[in-house]
């Protein structure tokens, strides 16, 4: 869908399958903003959804839910991937300009016990919207999406027409939010001396060699004097978060959202990409000191072995998956707003039988929020957090009837509810890691939500 702008399908399409039938319709609109439209679905709160690429020219915003697929099971990505293939199977006509996509996200660890804030997540939720604003090459699409096993649901459509023609009303006329901040009257780290003392115990067992590298995250507590509104605060991180996915799922009464530098994995027409990132340090203050914190990132022994343990497993999957791979031999620095990253962009040419779901299957997690070897990581992330990641640092993205799509590494990130929010940092631990540079680089990590939730970003403990 990406390589292949949208176009106007004036007519509604309808088909009869095996179980669903399938009426969309999509028009052009005159360009509008997409967080107006998020929050002209008010009426929808529990079923909105979020997306920008990094490079923002792929937005979209889903209102309501036309379909659930939901997955509990072991084997959660695998089934996503069979019920999205057997419904597209059955309701995808040749047009592009029908395809409905399918958005949403995984939890972090599914196996975690712990007592969770995270209400209404699923091990695995995606949703088809019922109503879908695409803007694409300074374009604007609105389509509805009606999946039913209603036989004769013309009238429900016609219905729906009507209420889409409010929607962009509405988003059209609206004024933009007023940033008038957030009103914070507590700030909380949870858990910090556990915290602190997972770092020095976890470096440890590294030293001992029970594994090379673990990604150990702790959370803030934010509460507000009222209820957050969830179009503000996304508003908030668009306008703040440049080069950014900006991504917001709601589910229940919560929203998560977030501001994340790292793809996972894109597929554009069997071609893969994804993005190694780990290794951190903070800007500086003029160009000068910022180009003297590049450097030394970029010769930081530490840093350069957090990196290398990402590279290495990424480049392993994807030398599994492709018939070719190119994997630099160098990182870059990823320089965004508050943080520099070490970065390395692998590309391929996807096999025929992989798919989306299967490299995010296997990527995840990937050693910059797991670790490596992966499953005795995951075993000293459950021993040492004291606290249900829920999806930070879990895959979230979108993918359409085609198998192409997009999945970003939901970090940066953090889960609005009601009046409190619980923000999430975390940060790779290897031989040579220390407590205090550790709970530094997790402030840094903190900032693009700590500002749009209008706490403070100072870093005092
Ligand atoms: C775990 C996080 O970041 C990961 C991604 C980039 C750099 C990282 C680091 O340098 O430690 C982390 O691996 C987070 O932002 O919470
Ligand atoms: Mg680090």
């Amino acid at each position: 869908m990406n390589s292949q702008p949208y176009s106007s399908t004036e007519q509604v399409i309808a088909g009869t399958y095996d179980s669903w039938c399938f009426y969309t319709e999509t028009i052009e609109v005159q360009s509008m903003s997409p967080f107006a439209f998020f929050n002209a679905g008010k009426g929808y709160t529990g079923q909105r959804m979020f997306w920008q690429n990094r490079e923002s020219t792929f937005t979209f915003v889903g209102l309501g839910h036309a379909h659930v697929i939901t997955s509990h099971a072991e084997d959660r990505f695998e089934s996503i991937k069979q019920d999205w293939q057997s419904l597209c199977r059955q309701i995808v006509n040749e047009e592009p300009a029908v395809q409905p996509v399918l958005f949403g996200g995984f939890s972090f660890d599914p196996e975690n016990e712990k007592k969770s804030v995270w209400r209404d997540f699923s091990p695995a939720y995606f949703a088809v919207p019922t109503f879908q604003l695409t803007v694409q090459e300074d374009q604007a699409f609105v389509s509805i999406h009606l999946i039913t096993q209603e036989t004769n649901a013309f009238e429900t459509f016609e219905q729906l027409r009507k209420e889409r023609d409010e929607l962009v009303h509405v988003a059209q006329v609206s004024e933009p939010a007023k940033p008038e901040g957030i009103l914070v009257t507590n700030r909380t780290e949870l858990e910090k001396d556990i915290y602190m003392q997972s770092i020095q115990q976890v470096t440890e067992a590294i030293r001992a060699g029970e594994a090379d590298k673990v990604v150990i995250a702790r959370q803030l507590k934010l509460d507000f004097e009222q209820e957050v509104d969830h179009a503000d605060v996304l508003q908030q991180v668009g306008a703040q978060q440049q080069g950014s996915f900006l991504f917001g799922l709601e589910a229940g009464s919560q929203l998560f959202f977030g501001a994340t530098p790292e793809r996972l994995v894109k597929v554009t027409d069997n071609q893969a990409l994804s993005t190694c990132l780990a290794g951190s340090i903070p800007r500086g203050r003029t160009a000068a000191e910022d180009t003297a914190l590049g450097n030394e990132l970029m010769n930081d022994d530490k840093n350069r072995s957090e990196h290398a343990y990402v590279v290495n497993m990424i480049s392993s999957v994807f030398r599994k998956h492709c018939s070719s791979a190119v994997i630099p031999n160098m990182p870059e620095l990823m320089k965004i707003r508050d943080i520099q990253h070490l970065y390395t962009p692998v590309e391929g040419e996807l096999k025929e039988e992989a798919t989306l779901f299967d490299l995010v299957q296997e990527l995840h997690p990937t050693p910059a929020l797991g670790g490596e070897p992966r499953t005795k990581a995951m075993q000293l992330i459950r021993k040492h957090e004291p606290a249900d990641r829920g999806y930070y640092a879990a895959p979230l993205g979108w993918i359409d009837a085609e198998g192409n799509g997009e999945f970003a590494v939901a970090i940066r990130s953090a889960l609005l509810d009601g009046q409190s929010a619980y923000l999430y940092a975390g940060g790779g631990i290897v031989a040579d890691s220390t407590p205090e540079l550790e709970y530094a680089e997790t402030w840094v990590k903190f900032r693009p939500m700590l500002r749009a939730l209008g706490g403070q970003l100072r870093d005092e403990s």
